[in-house]
C-alpha cells in the first residue's frame, strides 16, 4: 500500500461523483428555478396559463427529485457503494432537464413573438453555461445535457430554417456552440481529474506517512520498554528481587560523589547471614533461598528512608547503602535490622549458640571531607564483618580507622 500512488479508477470515480453532487446541487436548483422564473415571466401573456403552471409544477418536482438523490446519495455514501446506480440517475436527471428546456424552446418558437423565443434561447444558453461550471467535473453528464438542450434546438432550427428568418444561422451557431462546449468541457475535466488524482495522492501520502511515523513511534516505545527490562535484568537479584552486585557498585558509586559534593555522611553495612552452610546442610538448598528471600523483605523494612539501598553482593552476603547516615543513625538501623532477624526467629538447629538465623554486620561510615574509592569501602566494611564474625556473630561491628579499632556494637542478647 505504501508504494501505490495513483488513484484506483473506482476511486476516482466516486470521487469525481461526490465532487459534482456537493457542487453542484445548489447551483443546479438556483440557475433552473431562475429559468422556470423567467420562463413564465415572459411567455404569460402568450400561452395556456394552467399549462404553464403544470409546466412549472412538474419542472419543480424533477428539480426536488434530483436533489433529494443527491443529498441522500451524498448522505449514505451511495456514490462510492454503488456510483454507477447514483451516476445512472444522475445522468437521466439531466437528460430530463434538458429535454424539458429544448421541448419548450421547440414549442414556444410556433407561439411566441420572436423576440421573446431569442431571449428563451439566451436563457437556456446561460443556464447552459452556468451548468458548465460544476458538471465537468463528470464530462459525461454534462454532455448529455448539453445534447438534449442545445442539439435538439440546432437541429429543429436547421430542419425550419424557411420558417424563420435566422433559423440556418442559429442552427449552425448552435451546433458550433455544442462543438466549443464539448472541446472546453473535455479541457475543464481532465485537469479536475488530475487536481482530484493529485489530492488524492496527498492524502494517501499523508496518510502512510501518519502510519510510518505511528509504527515508529510503536517501535520506539518497544525498544525503550526492551531496554529498561534488559537494564532491570541486568541489575537485580533473581532470586530476592533486590538489586544486585552491579546495582550496587554503580549505586554506591553514585552516592560517594554525592556525599564528596554535599559534604554529607555516607555509610554502608556488609552483612552475612551466620552459619548458613550449616543452614543448607541441614534443611535443604530450597529453604536457605526462602530464607534468604525473607532476609530480603527484613532488610527492606528496616532501610525505608528515601535513598537507603539494599543489594545483594553475592551469596548468602548483602549489602546496605544509607546516604546522608552518620555513624550513630547508621549503627541505629544495622542494629535494629539485627533485632528484627533475631525477632523472626527462623529455626537454625545447626546455629550452636543461638538456634535462630542471625546476621553479622560490618559498618562503616564515611565522614564529610573524606575521600574514598567504592572497593575500598567495602574491603574496609568487610573486614568489620569479619571481625563481627570472629567476636561470636550475631552483632554489628563499626569500622574504625584500623581493624584492631574495630568496636563490635552489639553483643549477642
Ligand atoms: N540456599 C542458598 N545458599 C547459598 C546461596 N548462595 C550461597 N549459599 C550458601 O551459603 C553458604 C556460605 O557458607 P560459608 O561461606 O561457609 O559461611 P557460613 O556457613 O555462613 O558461615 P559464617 O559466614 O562463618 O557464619 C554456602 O553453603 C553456600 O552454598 C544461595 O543463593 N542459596
Amino acid at each position: 500500500m505504501i508504494y501505490q500512488r495513483y488513484i484506483p479508477a473506482h476511486e476516482l470515480f466516486s470521487a469525481q461523483l461526490e465532487l459534482l453532487m456537493q457542487n453542484g446541487q445548489l447551483p443546479t436548483v438556483a440557475a433552473h428555478l431562475i429559468g422556470v422564473a423567467a420562463a413564465l415571466a415572459m411567455f404569460w401573456p402568450f400561452l395556456d396559463p394552467t399549462a404553464m403552471l403544470l409546466w412549472a409544477g412538474a419542472f419543480l418536482a424533477l428539480l426536488l427529485l434530483r436533489s433529494l438523490h443527491m443529498s441522500r446519495a451524498l448522505s449514505s455514501h451511495a456514490y462510492r457503494i454503488a456510483p454507477r446506480w447514483v451516476y445512472a440517475w444522475l445522468v437521466l436527471g439531466s437528460a430530463a432537464t434538458g429535454t424539458i428546456w429544448s421541448a419548450v424552446y421547440i414549442y414556444a418558437a410556433h407561439h411566441v413573438p420572436i423576440t421573446m423565443q431569442y431571449t428563451f434561447l439566451l436563457l437556456i444558453l446561460m443556464i447552459t453555461a452556468i451548468s458548465v461550471g460544476f458538471s465537468v467535473i463528470l464530462r459525461e453528464y454534462f454532455i448529455v445535457y448539453l445534447f438534449t438542450a442545445i442539439w435538439p434546438i440546432a437541429w429543429w432550427s436547421l430542419a425550419n430554417y424557411w420558417e424563420q428568418p435566422y433559423n440556418l444561422v442559429l442552427g449552425l451557431v448552435l451546433l458550433a456552440f455544442c462543438a466549443l462546449l464539448v472541446v472546453i468541457c473535455d479541457r475543464m475535466y481532465r485537469s479536475f481529474r488530475n487536481m482530484i488524482s493529485l489530492n488524492w495522492e496527498r492524502e494517501a501520502m499523508s496518510r502512510e506517512l501518519g502510519e510510518l511515523t505511528h509504527s515508529l513511534r510503536e517501535r520506539n516505545r518497544q525498544l525503550r520498554d526492551a531496554r529498561q527490562q534488559l537494564t532491570c535484568l541486568a541489575n537485580i537479584d533473581e532470586l530476592t528481587g533486590l538489586g544486585n552486585r552491579r546495582m550496587a557498585n554503580s549505586a554506591l558509586n553514585d552516592e560517594i560523589n554525592r556525599a564528596r559534593r554535599t559534604g554529607a555522611c555516607l555509610s554502608l553495612v556488609m552483612l552475612d547471614v551466620d552459619c548458613f552452610k550449616a543452614y543448607n546442610d541441614t534443611y535443604g538448598h530450597p529453604a536457605g533461598d526462602r530464607v534468604l528471600q525473607r532476609l530480603a523483605d527484613l532488610m527492606q523494612r528496616a532501610t525505608t528512608r528515601a535513598g537507603e539501598l539494599v543489594a545483594r553482593f553475592g551469596g548468602e552476603e548483602f549489602i546496605l547503602i544509607l546516604p546522608g547516615a552518620c555513624a550513630e543513625t547508621a549503627l541505629r538501623t544495622a542494629e535494629r535490622l539485627r533485632q528484627l532477624v533475631e525477632e523472626e526467629a527462623i529455626p537454625h538447629a545447626g546455629s550452636p549458640q543461638f538456634g535462630v538465623i542471625t546476621v553479622s554486620q560490618g559498618l562503616l561510615t564515611l565522614e564529610p571531607g573524606t575521600d574514598a574509592q567504592p572497593g575500598e569501602l567495602v574491603s574496609r566494611a568487610d573486614q568489620a564483618l569479619y571481625r563481627a564474625k570472629q567476636l561470636g556473630r550475631n552483632r554489628v561491628v563499626v569500622a574504625g580507622p584500623s581493624p584492631s579499632a574495630d568496636i563490635g556494637a552489639a553483643p549477642p542478647g
